[in-house]
């Protein structure tokens, strides 16, 4: 199956994962008809890489909100599949809860409406393994699928957020479109992601180079996790994006979650950022730096201060008990079901995605320890 003649709405195109897919969309040998990219704002270079490509596909760029539903409408008509990636990522609470209900749940929400409005017949929603874990006890999970049962408790709003967003994407599976036919919906769980632009490792470089190019020990050794190159969740996308288009595989998909990992061996996510940096001289702290029963008393000391101090001002303490839980968990997943469903394999190795990601940390160095050295000036 191909996407030739598609015409495809991709929201939070201007992102990280959203301009890795867009590329991918543009790239396609059969070209699609029309890609429409929706985001809150673009920035210019974001325009500029976009505008390199040359390829048959019309291209739009629609800026504005997902909470819109004016907008959405507009930005609907006459599309036939969306990659819904938009969303608000806020770890620490720096967003008010209120702001990422309504960007990642009502977004969503508003969206679907949209689709049956407009008949669009597929919906790709990037969901994340966050909707799954871990629970508040920490409890592990080595190789787990999606038929793994897990006792999740979640308290932390992005989470939860992610969590509620899927439920209503894969509730919207069958829908009946106004124009006739129906609405087939998935969701892809990601691990975290790494790759070249992730703002996350951008902020982990910073610290070890305001450390001396020693990596912060966040996460402790045992705690594995599967991250996933950018360019390989970007690729699950347009794979199942084709498989939806055949109906017998459509079969399978619909209404559906997968786990997406890749080839990266599991390791912890401090371990991570060292393995991508290792070669240009980085090292990494050998423990926490408190045994982990005291890194979470620590959390919840700070969390009750940012309660206590809310009436008079507010208070992001530096790390929270969800945090210190999703960094010190073993969490490993497998994309067995995906490659069984529709064919989902890694497009890059662990090898190649690692040069990459190196390579691109090494042009950013410069330019951050400029910068730094300007801000603590
Ligand atoms: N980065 C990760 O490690 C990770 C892991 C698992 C899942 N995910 C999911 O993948 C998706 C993409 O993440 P990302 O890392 O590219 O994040 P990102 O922040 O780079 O991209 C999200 C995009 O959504 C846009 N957006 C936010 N609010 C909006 C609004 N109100 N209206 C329109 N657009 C809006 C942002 O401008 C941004 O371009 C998200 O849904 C995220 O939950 C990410």
């Amino acid at each position: 199956m191909s996407l030739a003649g598609v015409t495809c709405l991709v929201t939070g195109a201007g992102g990280f994962l959203g301009q890795r897919i867009v590329h991918l969309l543009l790239e396609e040998e059969e070209a699609l008809a029309e890609i429409r990219l929706l985001d809150k704002v673009f920035s210019s270079e974001t325009l500029m890489n976009f505008a390199r490509y040359k390829g048959k596909a019309e291209v739009k760029i629609l800026e504005g909100d997902i909470r819109d539903a004016a907008f959405l409408h507009r930005a609907c008509q006459g599309i036939s599949l969306i990659i819904h990636t938009a969303s608000i990522i806020d770890i620490l609470g720096h967003v008010e809860k209120q702001l990422l209900w309504e960007v990642n749940v009502t977004g969503t929400q508003l969206l679907l409406e949209a689709c049956v409005h407009s008949n669009v017949q597929y919906f790709i929603y990037t969901s994340s393994i966050e909707v799954t874990g871990p629970n508040c006890r920490g409890d592990p999970i080595c190789n787990g699928d999606e038929e793994t049962a897990y006792e999740s408790s979640l308290t932390f709003p992005y989470a939860e957020t992610k969590r509620q967003a899927e439920k209503h994407v894969l509730k919207a599976d069958g829908q009946a479109l106004k124009a006739g036919g129906i609405l087939q919906t998935c969701a892809l769980r990601s691990m975290y992601i790494f790759g070249e632009g992730s703002q996350f490792l951008q902020n982990h470089l910073d610290q070890s180079l305001l450390n001396k190019n020693i990596h912060l020990r966040t996460s402790r050794k045992e705690a594995l996790v599967n991250p996933v190159y950018v360019g390989n969740i970007a690729w699950a996308h347009m794979q199942i994006a084709k498989a939806l288009k055949d109906p017998e595989k459509a079969k399978q998909i619909r209404g559906q979650f997968y786990y997406i990992s890749d080839d990266t061996p599991p390791m912890s996510y401090a371990d991570l950022d060292y393995e991508l940096t290792k070669e240009l001289g980085f090292g990494i702290e050998p423990q926490l730096p408190m045994p982990l029963v005291m890194l979470y008393y620590f959390a919840l000391l700070l969390e009750s201060l940012s309660f206590l101090f809310r009436p008079f001002f507010r208070y992001i303490p530096s790390t929270n008990r969800h945090l210190v839980n999703l960094m010190n968990t073993q969490f490993t997943f497998s994309y067995k079901k995906a490659q069984r469903d529709f064919g989902y394999v890694p497009h890059y190795t662990w090898e190649e995605a690692k040069q990459r990601t190196g390579q691109w940390i090494a042009s950013l160095i410069p330019q951050r320890r400029e910068y730094l050295k300007n801000k603590t000036a």
